[in-house]
């Protein structure tokens, strides 16, 4: 079947180039001259009206070359600096001007002098570059315009367009008003707004369809790229007031992000979910079986925390959908915070605090201890446990650690045997253990009462770990002299009024779940779990996953990657290997790890194979999820 002629119309400036040609010549011409920003600042108003349509174009250009002063000498650094900002989408899509050098062209409004030798490295030679040309003076400098160049009039797009008379269908590329009138005026029969550089409303608007890369432009119209899917259409939702760095990081690497201060209830989160490709929640926000079932799109969640316990791990990994977490980013904060809240416990410095702020100075050393020499019983060392126990050994107490599993002390620390010995010689008990379900009530009547008198609790961990009403007991009968608590069995998805049995007792410190919410760590989780998103959905790197295969991929060179989730049941890859080998790929690398359910392998091919082969290795029965990265 023959396939209809399509032309493709680039323009230069904010479109092929990240700048505006004659704002760079500007800073060239400029660099010496004392009024350098406030002519600059006069000629970039002046390209935006003409830009925008707000003044004739002639005119903006008259105005711009007189304010420029520009040499001739001038013209060779300024490509060199041209060269350097190519938009980066460009760039990295040379594959397209090589394949398709016969239909492209480029129309634009600037000078041929700059665009000729940059847009040749793309394949496209000068008699397909459609643009002004300078004046000069005998001295060489740039004094004027070719006027009777249609481009240099007000639409001259639109006459350029027509006096090229091509055959076939004709897309413009480009970012603003010239490029745009070129629809309305029927010489071309699509525009593309490319927002890559600059998003000027107006050209938006009158788009057939926003583009914010070449990516997205070659995927619309099935042409040769170099990325399989354009980010852009990648989806990522981030709950829970996420550190706006993960936006950033995320956002620069080209995926279209959505960020929302608040978890979403589950019925919100099903509607939500459906187009969203990757998800980021903190603590609060529950991803149940039912959210899963609707994410058809999901491919992987960050937890920009260290629990994980809200997630579904397990229905998780049965859809194919990768968990990460960020397992030390907020653990010294955590520490931090308690080791402060020790002291202000030992001290009764909530109480005396109060008692001021209602108006009474009571001046006592009675209930006020310090810290050296007393005993801190940490139940759960793990990464926060371990911590803990080094910086409140630096402060003098003699530290005694619980835990499930065989963990080596630390410095002095001493290990009980038993939860049982741990609570009755400890003045001061701090509970680490993890999210684990098995932890729920952990901590109640029974675990008060082998305390020691007047001793203290303090729970960074998990609410349900604790039994409150059990606590609330304990320190009415003053068997337990003070509490520090920062979770609970029930937290709100928002902030806004909050109930607990602990309010108004004595000595006792309630704080909303921020152990770990410092400057410090949100920047650190910010950083540390985007890079694992990006690694998997770039990639397909599954390190430090938790509840995947981990696998680390060596760097995709040349080559389109197949990643292909299945359950883990006996023959699947003799059945994957079957079918690369009827489609005869050349396989550069194949990389394959599995646990007892699911099987993650990876497979490396030669970019030029049958296409077909694809939906054979998708319909192989018991195939979760397949992708292709190239
Ligand atoms: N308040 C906050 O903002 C905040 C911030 C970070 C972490 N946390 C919570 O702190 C806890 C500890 O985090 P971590 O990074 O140290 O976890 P971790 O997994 O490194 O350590 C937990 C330790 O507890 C032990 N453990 C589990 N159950 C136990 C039990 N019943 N008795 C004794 N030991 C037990 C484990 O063996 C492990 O060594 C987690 O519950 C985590 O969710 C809270
Ligand atoms: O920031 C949060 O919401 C959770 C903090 C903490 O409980 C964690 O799991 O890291």
């Amino acid at each position: 079947m023959e396939t209809a002629q399509k032309n493709y119309i680039f323009d230069f400036d904010s479109t092929l180039t990240s700048v505006e040609a004659l704002d760079v010549l500007a800073e060239i011409t400029l660099a010496n001259n004392p009024k350098k920003e406030e002519i600059i600042n006069e000629i970039q108003e002046i390209t935006n009206l003409g830009v925008d349509g707000e003044i004739s174009f002639t005119e903006s250009l008259e105005k711009r070359i007189k304010l420029l002063n520009a040499h001739q000498s001038n013209l060779e650094e300024l490509i060199e600096k041209l060269r350097q900002q190519l938009s980066s989408s460009i760039e990295s899509n040379k594959e397209f001007f090589e394949k398709f050098s016969d239909d492209i062209y480029v129309v634009s409004c600037g000078f041929k002098e700059f665009i000729d030798p940059i847009v040749k490295d793309y394949n496209i030679p000068s008699n397909r570059v459609y643009a002004n040309t300078f004046l000069f003076d005998e001295d060489g400098y740039i004094i004027g315009f070719d006027e009777e160049n249609p481009l240099s009039q007000h639409n001259g797009k639109i006459q350029c367009l027509k006096d090229m008379n091509l055959d076939g269908e004709i897309q413009v590329i480009g970012d603003g008003y010239s490029d745009y009138v070129t629809r309305k005026a029927g010489v071309a029969d699509k525009f593309f707004a490319f927002t890559e550089n600059v998003e000027r409303e107006k050209a938006v608007k009158k788009a057939d369809h926003v583009t914010p890369n070449l990516d997205e432009f070659l995927f619309v119209n099935d042409l040769p790229r170099n990325i399989s899917y354009p980010k852009n259409r990648i989806k990522i939702l981030l709950l829970e007031n996420i550190h706006s760095d993960a936006f950033d990081r995320l956002a620069d690497d080209g995926f279209s992000v959505e960020i929302l201060s608040h978890s979403l209830s589950e019925d919100d989160l099903i509607e939500k979910i459906k187009d969203i490709h990757v998800l980021g929640i903190r603590s609060k926000t529950q991803v149940t079986p039912k959210v899963i079932k609707a994410a058809k799109k999901l491919l992987t969640i960050g937890a920009f925390c260290i629990g994980t316990k809200q997630i579904d791990l397990e229905t998780c990994k049965e859809h194919g959908i990768v968990v990460f977490n960020a397992p030390y980013s907020n653990t010294r904060s955590v520490v931090e915070l308690a080791i402060g809240e020790i002291i202000m416990l030992m001290r009764s410095v909530f109480p005396r605090s109060t008692e001021i702020h209602n108006g009474q100075w009571q001046k006592t050393a009675k209930g006020s201890r310090e810290v050296r020499g007393k005993k801190l019983g940490i139940v759960g060392y793990g990464n926060i446990g371990k911590q803990l126990s080094v910086l409140a050994e630096a402060m003098g107490m003699n530290v005694y650690y619980y835990d499930i599993e065989d963990r080596l002390a630390l410095g002095n620390a001493q290990k009980c045997s038993s939860l049982e010995e741990l609570l009755s010689i400890s003045d001061v008990v701090s509970l680490h253990v993890d999210d684990n379900a098995a932890n729920r009530n952990f901590f109640g009547k029974a675990q008060f009462d082998q305390m020691k008198d007047g001793a203290l609790l303090i729970n960074l961990a998990r609410g349900f770990v604790v039994d409150i009403d059990a606590l609330k007991v304990a320190l009415e009968s003053k068997k337990v002299a003070g509490a520090a608590i920062d979770v609970y069995p029930q937290e709100p998805r928002a902030n806004g009024a909050f109930e607990t049995p602990l309010q108004g007792l004595n000595n006792v410190i309630l704080t909303p779940h921020v152990g770990g919410s410092t400057e410090e760590a949100q920047r650190d989780i910010a950083d540390f779990v985007p890079n694992k998103i990006m690694a998997y959905v770039n990639s397909g790197n599954t390190v430090d996953a938790v509840n995947f295969p981990n696998i680390r991929l060596p760097r995709q060179t040349n080559a389109h990657r197949f990643l292909h989730i299945h359950k883990n049941v006996p023959g699947i890859m003799a059945k994957v290997n079957k079918v690369l080998a009827k489609y005869e790929l050349n396989v550069t690398g194949q990389y394959l790890s599995t646990d007892s359910k699911v099987g993650y392998v990876i497979v490396d091919v030669d970019k030029e194979y049958n296409k077909k082969v694809t939906s054979a290795l998708k319909k192989i029965e018991n195939t979760i999820k397949f992708r292709i990265l190239y």
